[in-house]
């Protein structure tokens, strides 16, 4: 528990996360752009690793990033699941550790539970800023967990949306999110009722099979992809992924990990950090899907700044 408390505090006392005051996104935004510019003094980061525990359904990922210019060492390992309807264990476990790229030894070891959630949902909102047409008003959230709270605590900071819809399997889970956010949400009893007309679309969702269908999207939408992150998962049906135009985190992530891009055999366009740098167009009038896989240099870059406000935290205390 200490260090879930630990995190929790450098990320609610020390406004880490905070929309539009945070440090979270111009850090992510950064780290995006020198991501895709491929050159290794600014951030080495393999595709990620993933052991299958078959037994347990899930996968241990390993993801180690370096940045040689920035100082940053650092390696996330992180277990995911596709559980049971009703299971009552965790779905995602992280554990980010830093390291000192001149020596070798461990600065600090993190709970990644946050990290993961709060990056997330932070580079979705990055896409979102990118690929989004102005004047959204509806925003849809298909899925109740850990990843669509945290997408709705960052979306409602950024940016000022009219209406908030969730989706969820069960009416409970939905009404059990609706309780954990601080704000309005409309509970849908299905996700094209819920995506229907929207001008936003998360999905967040531990589903194998497409829940997002094409001909439910309102053209000119912006759809941020969060789950189906192995070859042979999906949320997005094919028509969905033929009609937009699609963006991914990384390139290799999304060829080699999304089942919506594989099976779909569709082609991605751009990094979001090639938007960034300018060497790609944000096609904001045209759908958009951002596909996240989630990478080593998120979680590197978040975790050096929660450590970096904790010590200056602490200094300031004694
Ligand atoms: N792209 C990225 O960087 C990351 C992606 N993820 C992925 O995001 C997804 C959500 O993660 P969490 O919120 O942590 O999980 P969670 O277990 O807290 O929430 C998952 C939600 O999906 C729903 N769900 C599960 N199976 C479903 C199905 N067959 N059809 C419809 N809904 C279904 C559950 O009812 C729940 O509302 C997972 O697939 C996870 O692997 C997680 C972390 C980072
Ligand atoms: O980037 C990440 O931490 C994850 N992506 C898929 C599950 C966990």
């Amino acid at each position: 528990r200490w260090r879930d408390y630990v995190s929790r505090l450098a990320w609610e006392r020390l406004g880490i996360g905070r929309g539009k005051s945070g440090h979270l996104i111009p850090r992510l935004e950064d780290a995006l752009a020198k991501f895709s510019r491929r050159d290794s003094a600014e951030v080495v980061q393999p595709v990620r690793t993933t052991v299958a525990l078959q037994k347990h359904r899930g996968f241990l990922g390993m993801m180690p990033c370096y940045m040689e210019n920035d100082g940053v060492l650092c390696t996330k390992l992180v277990c995911f699941y596709n559980r049971e309807e009703g299971s009552t264990l965790p779905p995602v476990q992280a554990t980010v550790v830093l390291l000192d790229p001149e020596y070798g030894n461990v600065k600090a070891v993190m709970e990644g539970e946050v990290i993961t959630c709060m990056r997330t949902a932070a580079v979705s909102a990055i896409s979102a800023k990118l690929l989004m047409r102005p004047g959204t008003e509806v925003l849809a959230i298909l899925g109740s967990g850990q990843q669509a709270r945290s997408h709705y605590t960052v979306f409602t900071e950024i940016f000022s949306f009219k209406e908030v819809r969730v989706w969820s399997r069960t009416r409970e889970g939905a009404e059990r999110f609706c309780r954990s956010v601080a704000g309005p949400v409309i509970v849908c009893g299905s996700a094209e009722e819920a995506v229907r007309g929207a001008d936003a679309i998360v999905t967040v969702t531990g589903s194998t099979e497409p829940v997002l269908c094409g001909h439910w999207v309102k053209p000119g939408a912006h759809v941020a992809a969060v789950g189906a992150c192995r070859p042979d998962w999906r949320e997005l049906d094919d028509a969905l992924m033929k009609e937009a135009v699609v963006y991914a985190d990384s390139r290799e992530g999304a060829t080699a990990e999304s089942g919506d891009v594989i099976l779909s055999g569709v082609e991605v366009f751009a990094e979001l950090g090639d938007v960034l740098n300018g060497t790609k167009a944000a096609h904001r009038e045209k759908t958009t899907v951002f596909k996240s896989l989630g990478m080593g240099v998120e979680d590197a870059v978040s975790a050096k700044l929660v450590f970096d406000k904790w010590n200056a935290y602490t200094t300031s205390q004694l």
